[in-house]
């Protein structure tokens, strides 16, 4: 079996790694070998990615750090930014031939995009040509992967979870699944919110992932049902 997600979400701080380790270790228990992939990082911090590093620890097969991270930039700014300031190009055909090699090493591959869906990746050229920019939506076209929506749950949720699930529909890129992640212990009608969503969205919601400090995505994996992921 070698089948992948890209994991997308509602806003940057939202769960994506969170949910991605969680997913990982839920396939893991159900006897599937796993790697997570962070295309593109930007925020060192304390001389690593922890990103990266959580996503590795969460993966049962261990792989090139090169392939789970192709870009990582040191400041924790709009990564197109930070490929610019380092003359950087992100090329959509390097990453997609790494994930390539992920996917044939383990059952399943997770792959974390960066911010929200549609986060810019291009650098402005010489001619500045429009036709030239690319964003994190382009790069989950390039990879060819179902998206999976982490929505964080938070006044505000509604309109970006929605916003997302119709920008995911444009590409043609099914859209497998969504997670509520309770990241806001104080939000008003939380259940009310949480039942918008359910009718809102057209696609399943996988789980609703409890607030909890310091998140443990290997408990947190039960609140998951990838099962519907594998249909
Ligand atoms: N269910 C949860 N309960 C409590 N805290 C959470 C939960 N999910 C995520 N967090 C916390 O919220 C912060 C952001 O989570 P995470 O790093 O997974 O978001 P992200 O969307 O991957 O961020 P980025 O856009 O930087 O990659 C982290 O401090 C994390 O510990
Ligand atoms: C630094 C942060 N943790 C993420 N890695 C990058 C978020 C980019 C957000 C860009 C934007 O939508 O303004
Ligand atoms: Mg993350």
């Amino acid at each position: 079996m070698a089948t992948g997600f890209f994991v997308t979400g509602t806003d940057t701080g939202i769960g994506k790694t969170t949910v991605s380790c969680a997913l990982l270790h839920a396939f893991f228990t159900q006897g599937y070998t796993t790697v997570g992939m962070k295309p593109v990082v930007s925020g060192q911090e304390d001389g690593v990615w922890q990103d990266v590093e959580y996503l590795k620890v969460a993966s049962s097969a261990k792989l090139p750090q090169e392939l789970i991270n192709p870009y990582a930039f040191v400041e924790p700014i709009a990564p197109h930014i930070a490929a610019q300031q380092t003359h950087t190009r992100i090329d959509l055909s390097h990453i997609r031939q790494s994930c390539e090699k992920l996917l044939a090493a383990a059952d399943v591959t997770i792959v974390e995009g960066v911010g929200g869906f549609m986060v810019p990746l291009s650098i402005s050229g010489e001619s500045g040509a429009t036709d030239q920019q690319y964003d994190t939506s382009d790069l989950a076209c390039e990879l060819g992967l179902p998206i999976i929506l982490v929505v964080g749950m938070r006044l505000g949720c509604l309109n970006h979870a929605l916003l997302t699930a119709h920008a995911v529909v444009a590409t043609g890129l099914p859209l497998a699944g969504w997670v509520a992640n309770q990241i806001d212990p104080a939000m008003l009608q939380p259940a009310a919110n949480l039942q918008t969503l359910t009718e809102w969205l057209d696609c399943p919601l996988l789980g609703v992932l409890p607030y909890q400090r310091p998140p443990d995505p290997q408990q947190l994996a039960q609140y998951l049902d990838i099962d519907r992921l594998l249909r």
